[in-house]
């Protein structure tokens, strides 16, 4: 029998060594940096960004008022509800030891935060700031991307996000500290971080690209192919990138959509803000014709942003969703 558990304590593979995940100093040389960025993506769909041009004071800003807003009295945080959120993610029973807000991230959007009460009065200005700078950053990084895939029209991804119609979304999550139950306190082969409860689960992003940043408090791990977790080192000046699941299909399949999760520590509080750059609903997702040949045929059917929207609701947190959109292979 599987017990669920809220607060689920992991015993799988984690590195207990570091592996160097790809940096990216967006600085650099444009033909090199687009072609680091696909390789990145081809080898773990995961990347640093350094030198990335966002306002360190614009960062502050926000994380400073999402602790002011996450330090406030329960009663006054469900207020917010459904922008605000605890332990349930989705709606179809995932749990996790995490608090969070989820705002529009449009350009015409933050207007949903003029119904809630108890978000401080400038919350709207303040999120509307980081959202524009991180929208950029993640353009940017679209347009090196189809500019080292060989895309003719290099805007073909960024268009998406730009789209005063875009999905886009920001995820401020919250993972406060949380001591390990003293049964799963042992000394293990890979117990050398205190991060083992799950805030928030296996999953991958189903939007285009995520642009994340959190606080100095490790949590977040990548999932490589064999199934080994890797912990990836904070820095609060960077931003991680993954590729999300509508990239992996407009790129036929060359980018894979990383799993990933992140962990609660038992003594600092963790806090991330998740960019997630998608399409308008209406928009058809599907990979352009240099990246269709008779050699690579396309591996995912036509279909739209509303579509995926849909089976992405329907389905858990780490339920693998794109296999639905996926050709039948005839033999
Ligand atoms: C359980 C769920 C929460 C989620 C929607 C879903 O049904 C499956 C995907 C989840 C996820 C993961 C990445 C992002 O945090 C998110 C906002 C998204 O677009 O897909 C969440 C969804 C959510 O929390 O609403
Ligand atoms: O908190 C993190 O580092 C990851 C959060 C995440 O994966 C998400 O919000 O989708
Ligand atoms: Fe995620």
């Amino acid at each position: 029998m599987v017990l669920a558990s809220p607060n689920p304590i992991t015993s799988d593979r984690i590195l207990s060594t570091t592996i160097e995940l790809p940096v990216v100093d967006l600085k650099g040389d444009r033909s090199v940096v687009s072609k680091l960025i696909v390789k990145a993506c081809e080898d773990f769909g995961f990347f640093k960004v350094i030198n990335h041009g966002v306002n360190q004071e614009t960062i502050a800003t926000i994380e400073e008022a999402a602790f002011g807003f996450f330090g406030k009295p329960m009663s006054q945080k469900k207020m917010a509800a459904p922008v605000y959120g605890c332990k349930n993610i989705g709606f179809n029973g995932d749990m996790g030891e995490v608090e969070y807000l989820l705002l529009n991230a449009t350009s015409n959007s933050s207007s949903i935060l003029h119904h809630i009460s108890n978000v401080p009065s400038n919350f709207r200005c303040i999120v509307s700031a980081y959202t524009e700078e991180v929208r950029e950053v993640a353009c940017e990084i679209l347009e090196l991307i189809a500019e080292g895939l060989g895309v003719p029209d290099t805007s073909l991804f960024s268009k998406l996000i730009k789209d005063s119609e875009s999905d886009s979304l920001l995820r401020l999550n919250h993972y406060p500290p949380l001591p390990i139950p003293p049964i799963h306190h042992c000394t293990t082969d890979w117990d050398n971080s205190s991060n083992k409860v799950v805030g928030f689960g296996e999953h991958s992003d189903p939007q285009i690209l995520t642009i994340l940043r959190s606080n100095d408090v490790p949590g977040l791990q990548i999932s490589l192919q064999d199934g080994l977790w890797v912990p990836v080192i904070p820095d609060p000046s960077a931003f991680f990138v993954n590729v999300g699941d509508v990239l992996e299909v407009m790129t036929n399949g060359r980018f894979a959509s990383v799993r990933h999760r992140a962990m609660t520590n038992s003594q600092k509080s963790r806090m991330s803000m998740a960019y997630f750059g998608a399409p308008p609903l209406t928009a058809r997702i599907v990979a352009p014709p240099v990246l269709v040949t008779p050699q690579t045929p396309s591996l995912f059917r036509p279909f739209t942003w509303a579509d995926y929207k849909k089976a992405t609701y329907s389905l858990r947190l780490g339920d693998t969703r794109i296999d639905l959109f996926r050709n039948r292979k005839d033999f």
